[in-house]
């Protein structure tokens, strides 16, 4: 597969820490447009830490970082609004607000990023629902959706600003196998339109069926398929 010079993700010799330990270190690693890549690693090895680090949730302190052309070792607070204008989160538990319909839920972002015209919001919300495969919810509850459902308008949301890659912490964890796939396939096509993606996820069965590149959390350090071997016997 070609890439453009031009990564989305650019990591160079980071260390992440929680509190005063260190999670990872010597982190150096590209993700380019339109990528996809995993990132595994058992429980508490740093695949939340490393994500938050990218979209501005935890500051990075050592080594240098650019995600979606943002400086992310020196930005300030004030600017992670800018820099979440860029990129799209999703998350296991869908984080959806549930005393307000779906497309207040999505309306709710595009105003806090700056859109103002009634009309553009409007059609903005009925693309990124039909995107999804959702056109008729905008008007339910999220508590009327099925958990694959919410997930969707999570996604829908993640999507409003056409971001240049999402993130997602481990976006199926909730959800049942035949929804999983549904999901991934929506991701697939997402990420077939030029969206990068990097997904944690312990699912062995997603990595099987959707094979891609593969960052790894080991022992304090981040392994790359694309650079070395590794099992994925203990990435679990
Ligand atoms: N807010 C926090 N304050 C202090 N330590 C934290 C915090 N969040 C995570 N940690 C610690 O940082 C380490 C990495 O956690 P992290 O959540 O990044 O791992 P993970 O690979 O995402 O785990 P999981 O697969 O269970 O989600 C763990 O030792 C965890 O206990």
């Amino acid at each position: 597969m070609e890439f453009s010079s031009n990564p989305v993700v650019l990591l160079h010799k980071v260390s992440i820490f929680q509190d005063v330990n260190t999670i990872l270190s010597e982190v150096t690693c590209t993700i380019e447009k339109g990528e996809f890549v995993y990132l595994v690693g058992r429980t508490g090895s740093g695949k939340s830490s490393l994500l938050k680090t990218l979209y501005g949730d935890l500051p990075l302190k050592i080594g240098t970082a650019q995600v979606a052309g943002f400086n992310i070792h020196s930005l300030t607070w004030n600017q992670v609004p800018f820099l979440r204008r860029k990129i799209g989160i999703v998350f296991q538990d869908f984080q959806l607000l549930f005393d307000r319909t779906v497309a207040e839920n999505l309306k709710f972002v595009l105003k806090a990023t700056g859109w103002n015209d009634k009309s553009r919001v409007k059609n903005r919300i009925s693309e990124v629902l039909m995107r999804v495969g959702l056109d008729s919810v905008a008007n339910k509850m999220p508590h009327q959706l099925s958990g694959g459902e919410q997930q969707r308008v999570v996604i829908a949301r993640a999507l409003l600003n056409e971001p240049v890659i999402l993130f997602a912490d481990e976006p199926t964890g909730n959800l049942d196998p035949d929804v999983t796939h549904g999901i991934m396939d929506l991701f697939q096509e997402i990420n077939n339109s030029g969206t990068a993606v990097l997904m944690a996820t312990h699912n062995h069965h997603i990595l099987k069926r959707y094979p891609r590149r593969i960052l790894k959390c080991e022992r304090g350090r981040v392994l790359d398929s694309a650079r070395e071997e590794f099992t994925l016997i203990d990435g679990f």
